[in-house]
């Protein structure tokens, strides 16, 4: 296990970090490119370990993807021209890659078993089973319980009319996923607007979709068309360096080119109730994204409740590193409705109140999110990641606060999500970042 030791004590923060591609929306671009017959490319892909997985999934689909730098060419011959693999289709820790594969396959003409690392592996796979199933959908369990290893057998698919039970992105686009394959007109409502790439590169792609406030419909049988799409910054990565400003000693950071869908920025609406002083310049958009420049300055913070059903999508990868943040703001800061966190990487509710009480935090774990009692000091330590990115970039972060080195154990997750986690850290810390590497 890699372990890294990270002195910051006192450090002042400066500098201008070009943010790496959002996940989510790399993820969409490898999937829908596969699909489409033809040539998608991508900018700025992100080559963070889960999104590798999604690229090394259709290649063994039959589809060519390359990956120089963050360029990405997909070539497909269309869903129809796909092979059975000759092995399990691997997601690692991807849930993202997992549940969208799962509703792509249902209607491919493909049979094809999903497997996933230790972690993924507990993950609830139900909330997409059980509705692609009523669909027409062919997936079967070894075991009892709905969770990888799954094998899918293509089939034909019929429309649904469907609200998932969860407020869930990923449940909402593998039942578009499968709908695009179905006959009919698939529907889905969800309680809370989640994020919405899915349906925004579906249109990039040249497939008619309609979303209204909280309907999506989109007719089966439609082919889409191979594109460019260009990858906006990661907004739940730059949260790392949003709160890293706002929380060090003196300091200004300028993050470039963050994806500024409004689906995902509800880390902007809670940073600003807390008095965080965050301004958006040069705002653009490219291929149906959003996005501008970050510039966060080290502000005085005060306590919040971040409770509202509909934001809780808009933020809920970045609940952690938000509770750092609270750690060092006046007064209580309350999360509820955020029990999806327990099904996550890791269960972040017990993981982030754990490891940051054993820095000197108050938090109390409540069953659908926390309160933090701030502010409080904290004390150098040890942090577990639980294999989990963003508890370990949370831990990293610590250090900027803490009075003495913090250890974070199980580092190499990081990469899952921004392999240039370290590198950035260092650039903005004017490289006062020390790091000792151990591994054992
Ligand atoms: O659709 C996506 O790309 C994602 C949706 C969210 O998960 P849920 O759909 O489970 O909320 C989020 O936590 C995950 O990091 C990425
Ligand atoms: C929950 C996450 O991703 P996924 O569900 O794709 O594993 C995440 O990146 O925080």
């Amino acid at each position: 296990m890699e372990t890294k030791t990270i002195h910051l004590q006192n450090v002042t923060v400066d500098g201008e970090i070009v943010i790496p591609g959002d996940k989510s929306i790399s993820h969409r671009a490898i999937m829908l490119g596969s699909i489409a017959s033809g040539k998608t490319t991508a900018e700025n892909f992100l080559t963070g370990e889960d999104c590798l997985k999604t690229a090394q999934i259709f290649r063994e689909l039959g589809v060519q993807v390359d990956i120089t730098g963050t360029d990405v060419v997909i070539e497909s011959a269309g869903m129809q021209k796909w092979q059975s693999p000759q092995r399990p289709l691997d997601c690692g820790n991807s849930g993202t890659t997992a549940r969208l594969l799962l509703g792509i396959l249902a209607g491919s003409p493909v049979t094809a078993t999903v497997v996933g690392d230790q972690y993924l592996s507990k993950r609830p796979m139900d909330r997409v089973v059980y509705p692609l199933r009523d669909m027409g959908a062919h997936i079967t369990s070894e075991q009892e319980e709905l969770v990888l290893p799954l094998t899918v057998q293509g089939t034909t698919l019929r429309a649904v009319e469907y609200t998932p039970p969860v407020a869930s992105a990923q449940v909402k686009s593998a039942i578009l996923f499968a709908g695009l394959q179905a006959s009919g007109t698939t529907v889905v409502h969800e309680l809370s607007k989640t994020r919405d790439h899915t349906e925004r590169m579906m249109e990039q792609f040249g497939l008619q979709i309609d979303e209204q406030k909280l309907t999506v419909s989109l007719r089966g049988g439609q082919d889409g068309k191979a594109t460019h799409v260009v990858v906006p910054g990661d907004i739940s990565s730059a949260a790392f360096f949003i709160v890293a400003a706002l929380i060090a000693k003196a300091g200004t950071i300028t993050l470039k080119k963050v994806g500024l869908n409004e689906t995902r920025t509800g880390i902007l609406d809670v940073v600003q109730a807390m008095g965080g002083q965050v301004d958006i310049v040069n705002r653009s958009t490219s291929v149906g994204e959003p996005y501008g420049d970050l510039v966060i300055t080290a502000s005085l913070l005060t306590g919040t409740t971040i409770e509202e059903e509909a934001l809780m999508p808009r933020l809920i990868d970045e609940l952690p590193i938000i509770a750092l943040l609270a750690t060092q703001a006046s007064g209580k800061t309350v999360i509820r409705n955020a029990a999806e966190l327990r099904v996550k990487e890791t269960d972040r509710i017990t993981a982030v109140a754990s490891q940051l009480n054993a820095l000197g935090a108050n938090i109390e774990e409540l069953e659908d999110g926390m309160i933090i009692h701030g502010p409080t000091p904290l004390h150098g330590g040890v942090i577990d990641s639980y294999g989990d990115h963003r508890i370990g970039m949370m831990g990293a972060i610590a250090a900027l606060v803490a009075d003495g080195p913090i250890e974070v154990k199980d580092t190499a997750c990081i990469a899952i999500s921004y392999p240039q986690f370290f590198k950035h850290l260092d650039k903005v810390t004017q490289s006062s970042l020390q790091l000792e590497d151990e591994s054992g």
